[in-house]
């Protein structure tokens, strides 16, 4: 029974502001999208990736992926992160059809430990139908109106900070990613689309390693992570 990992890297990386998609920005000569997909196949328990390219970049995707020799299909992503994973999974299931467990991992989160990824796929083994790695807050939070003005102090002791890869048993990712299809709905993660259908999900330890690499100051951070750990 295997394990595919999804990885939307379709997005434009606009608040990056590189010259190219984020997922294509270099760093110690290879993109972050090989250092994430390195990442998912170091954990060993990955059997198939599935990565949801830009429509214009295939061939350039296919190319610097082959040298990691993992089992890696390159789709064409969509206008939306939804569309992009929706895209993926139904390769997925078309392509490798005794597909047990389903990550869902962005290519942005590219130095994610291999460790998090098991933590991750041993939780969906053990039984949970939807799984996150998620962070407590460090910052005090403050509910706002439209004019910036302070409404209430949030209690943050209940709040988490979601990262990827989030796991999935198959058919409930299928069922929540039909559902948001036929309902033209997106979400800015799956597990919210998994929530929508009352199934629970059960969460685990992120990392601030896998932190989202969204602005300047994060690609920033994530070249001196790099520095300090070396490729995997
Ligand atoms: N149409 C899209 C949009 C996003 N993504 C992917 O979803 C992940 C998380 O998205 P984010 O980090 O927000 O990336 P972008 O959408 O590229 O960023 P921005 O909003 O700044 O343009 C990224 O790996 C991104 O490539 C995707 O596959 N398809
Ligand atoms: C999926 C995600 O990484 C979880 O934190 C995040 O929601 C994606 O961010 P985006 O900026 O909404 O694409």
């Amino acid at each position: 029974m295997s394990v595919v990992a999804l990885v939307p890297a379709a997005g434009r990386g606009e608040r990056l502001g590189a010259a190219v998609p984020k997922a294509l920005v270099e760093l110690d000569g290879e993109s972050l999208l090989v250092h994430a997909v390195r990442g998912l196949w170091a954990s060993g328990c990955v059997h198939h990736v599935v990565v949801a390219a830009p429509p214009n970049q295939i061939d350039v995707v296919t190319a610097a992926l082959s040298s990691l020799g993992a089992a890696v299909t390159v789709v064409s992503g969509g206008a939306e992160r939804t569309e992009s994973v929706w895209l993926a999974l139904q390769a997925a299931v078309a392509e490798v059809p005794d597909t047990e467990v389903v990550l869902v991992h962005d290519a942005a989160r590219a130095f994610t430990p291999p460790a998090m990824i098991r933590s991750v796929v041993e939780a969906v083994r053990a039984g949970a139908p939807a799984v996150v790695p998620v962070l407590p807050l460090a910052d005090t939070v403050k509910q706002v109106d439209a004019d910036g003005r302070v409404l209430a102090t949030v209690d943050r002791a209940s709040l988490r900070a979601v990262q990827t890869p989030q796991g999935f048993e198959r058919g409930v990712l299928v069922r929540a990613h039909e559902a948001a299809a036929k309902a033209a709905l997106g979400a800015t993660d799956d597990a919210g689309l998994v929530e929508r259908l009352g199934e629970p999900v059960l969460t685990v330890a992120g990392h601030t390693d896998a932190m989202k690499i969204t602005t300047p100051f994060d690609l920033a951070v994530a070249t001196a992570l790099l520095t300090h750990r070396g490729r995997l």
